[in-house]
């Protein structure tokens, strides 16, 4: 499994954290035009000092940035920069940077090391772990990836110091998935220090990252490749999610605020098919409450859909087997599973209608 390191400062001990994964100091660095901005110079010097070998990378800093169009400028680039099997990529960005650098690390002469180094608090605690790395197709989100594990995770909180409200918000949907779907405890604590954590305030905020982050490893330890159903679980909210952002071709709603709204349904569907008492739904939904959302977002990109539209874009969800479709549900709060048979089509749609009207 990747090491996770969560340090304030991180950078200066790249080098040396190199040498102990024995990876090479020849790294091709991929950031997106805001993270060069904000951290390039900063990181590209401490590089230098610590005798590496770069070769620089910028995409455009968007979701439709995860496509073959953009994977394939970054090989030519690549190839033309003389960057061979001795070298790695060190992701240094959110969720779209780490599943962009991870899937052209993955398919590079068949395989480079990649590092994540995330700077967006949903890429702390879900994206940069696990080693889940993918593009999107038009017909549907992740749809063409590989599993290929980062070497390493180097994780400073204070980099979140420059995030906009809207991502922290983004990526405490992620944050609170891991309460709902693995720790009762964890669950309890996010109600407690909600306004703390979104406010990026410590301790909170990096207890957060940190308890976000074992529980996500040691998911990904037990079922690598979503086998048994019990990384499935992490996709909580996701079926919806994924249905929702291809309705917006990709744009317009963040994949956290997605999983937000994703996760209403999930709940709302959890109590129609019994596995989750009114009470425990109540609760989950009053801490998704407390999620800011753009003016309009929500009716634009949510309400605005006929449900059947919605789950209509949910078909391509890959946790399908023989076109049907599969949930995970809660178990309760703080316990979720995989439902491996069929719902019936119209309860989703129950489900999604009642979500509506609950944001
Ligand atoms: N592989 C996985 O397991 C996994 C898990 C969850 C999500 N994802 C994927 O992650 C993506 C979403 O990631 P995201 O929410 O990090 O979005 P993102 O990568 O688009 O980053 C959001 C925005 O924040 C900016 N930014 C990054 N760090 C910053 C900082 N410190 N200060 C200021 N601005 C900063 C970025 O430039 C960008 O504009 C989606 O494509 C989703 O599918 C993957
Ligand atoms: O790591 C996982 O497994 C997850 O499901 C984490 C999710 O938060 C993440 O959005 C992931 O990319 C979704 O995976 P997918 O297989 O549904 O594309
Ligand atoms: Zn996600």
């Amino acid at each position: 499994m990747s090491e996770i390191i969560v340090s304030t400062p991180v950078i200066d001990r790249i080098g040396q954290l190199f040498e102990q994964h024995n990876l090479q100091k020849k790294t091709v660095v991929l950031f997106d035009e805001h993270t060069r901005k904000l951290f390039g110079d900063r990181l590209l010097e401490s590089l230098g000092h610590q005798g590496f070998t770069v070769k620089e990378l910028v995409i455009a800093a968007r979701e439709t940035s995860k496509s073959f169009r953009t994977a394939f400028n970054l090989y030519s680039e690549m190839i033309d920069a003389d960057v061979d099997r001795s070298w790695n990529l060190l992701a240094v960005g959110g969720g779209v940077v780490g599943d962009l650098g991870g899937f052209v690390a993955a398919s590079y002469y068949r395989g480079i090391p990649v590092v994540q180094l995330p700077t967006t608090l949903l890429a702390m605690t879900d994206s940069s772990i696990g080693g889940k790395v993918a593009i999107n197709h038009p017909k549907g989100k992740n749809l063409i990836g590989f599993f290929h594990l980062p070497e390493l995770v180097l994780i400073d909180p204070s980099w979140l110091k420059t995030l906009p409200e809207r991502e922290i918000y983004a990526g405490m949907a992620e944050v609170v998935k891991y309460g709902f779907i693995a720790d009762r405890q964890f669950f309890d604590y996010l109600k407690e220090h909600f306004d703390e954590i979104v406010a990026v305030r410590d301790p909170y905020v990096t207890e957060a990252i940190q308890r976000s982050a074992m529980i996500k490893q040691r998911v990904v330890e037990e079922d690598f490749r979503e086998r048994s159903g019990l990384r499935a679980t992490l996709n909580f909210g996701h079926t919806f999610a994924h249905g929702l952002e291809k309705l917006a071709d990709y744009r317009h709603i963040r994949h956290g605020e997605a999983v937000t709204l994703g996760m209403i349904c999930a709940l709302c569907l959890s109590e129609r098919m019994g596995t989750l008492s009114p009470e425990e739904k109540q609760e989950g939904l009053d801490l998704l409450a407390r999620f800011r959302f753009r003016k309009g977002l929500v009716e634009k990109r949510f309400k605005s859909h006929e449900s059947g539209e919605i789950l209509h874009s949910m078909l391509s969800d890959k946790k399908k087997v023989n076109r049907e479709l599969r949930f995970v549900l809660l178990n309760g709060l703080g316990e979720a599973f995989l439902h491996t048979s069929s719902i019936d089509h119209q309860l989703v749609i129950k489900a999604i209608d009642e979500a509506k009207t609950l944001c």
